[in-house]
């Protein structure tokens, strides 16, 4: 048994931390249908990466998982229960989600990164320290630290608010698109720092790509999306990456000509 294989034997012995029941979001405004039907669990441990065309619905399902948007039909459970019944602030302390372009609010880095820990009660030495680890982790200067956002380069800005998210220590990390302003070198560092957190502290991760390679390198398990549903939801081992890439450019195509 490969793995992954055993992996997913092992999940069917515990329940999900999240888990996607039939859901779907109309617009109220056209009834246009932006998902349809939508079931997945993600459990501890998962890197799920989400790929799909622009416009098949991506970032509105990460915005479903932490409740920033409310599905019309369907459910969404944390451990057993139906998001709507858990206070929105405890919500998104446990289920995190770092947007593609992320603000700092007029702080700077050093104050954007405790605002959250200041939020949750922690007392400043034990702020600092995971402030600091952090950091550390993901290899962001001290320097950048007395900086606001127009002093950081969209890339440095993009790593900034991963690790406002990742210092709160969350047990669900939502991350849109959070390689597309860095580097190669910076996001494969990131891509192994992410597999690292999913082994030894169980984090599930879910993350939307553009990216197949990069889909390819960091998922365990991976969901395609095209129109608001989902094409393929397999394990990463399973996944044929040539026909998944060419299904992909089809996608690209048809959106962009809708488009024009
Ligand atoms: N709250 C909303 N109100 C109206 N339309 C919305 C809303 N949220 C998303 N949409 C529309 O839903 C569709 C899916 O949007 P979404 O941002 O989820 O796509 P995506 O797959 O993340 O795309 P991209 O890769 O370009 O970021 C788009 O047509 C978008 O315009």
């Amino acid at each position: 048994m490969t793995p992954e294989k055993k992996q997913d034997t092992a999940h069917h012995q515990t329940s999900p931390k999240l888990r996607l029941k039939e859901v779907s979001f109309v617009l109220p405004i056209d009834s246009r249908s932006l998902l349809e039907g939508i079931s997945i669990d993600i459990f501890s441990g998962d890197r799920l990466a989400i790929v799909g065309s622009s416009g098949a619905g991506k970032t509105l399902l990460l915005r479903l998982m932490n409740r920033l948007e409310e599905p019309t039909k369907g459910a969404i459970d944390f451990v057993g229960r139906d998001i709507r019944q858990i206070f929105p602030q405890q919500l998104r302390r446990s289920i995190v989600l770092v947007p593609q372009e992320s603000k700092l609010l007029g702080m700077t880095v050093a104050q954007t990164l405790a605002y959250p820990l200041t939020l949750m009660g922690l007392k400043p030495p034990e702020i600092q320290q995971r402030v600091d680890r952090w950091c550390a982790r993901l290899h962001i200067s001290s320097e950048w630290m007395s900086r606001n956002e127009m002093q950081l380069s969209v890339g440095q800005r993009q790593l900034v608010a991963i690790a406002r998210a990742l210092v709160m220590q969350p047990q669900v990390l939502l991350l849109d698109e959070p390689t597309s302003a860095l580097d190669r070198g910076r996001s494969n560092y990131l891509l192994e720092v992410l597999k690292e957190l999913s082994v030894a502290d169980s984090m599930a991760i879910v993350m939307t790509n553009h990216q197949l390679d990069v889909a390819r390198d960091f998922s365990s398990r991976v969901l395609y999306l095209q129109d608001g549903k989902v094409e393929q939801n397999s394990l990463a081992s399973e996944v044929n990456w040539i026909a998944l890439q060419e299904a992909l450019a089809r996608a690209e195509l048809q959106a962009a000509r809708e488009w024009d």
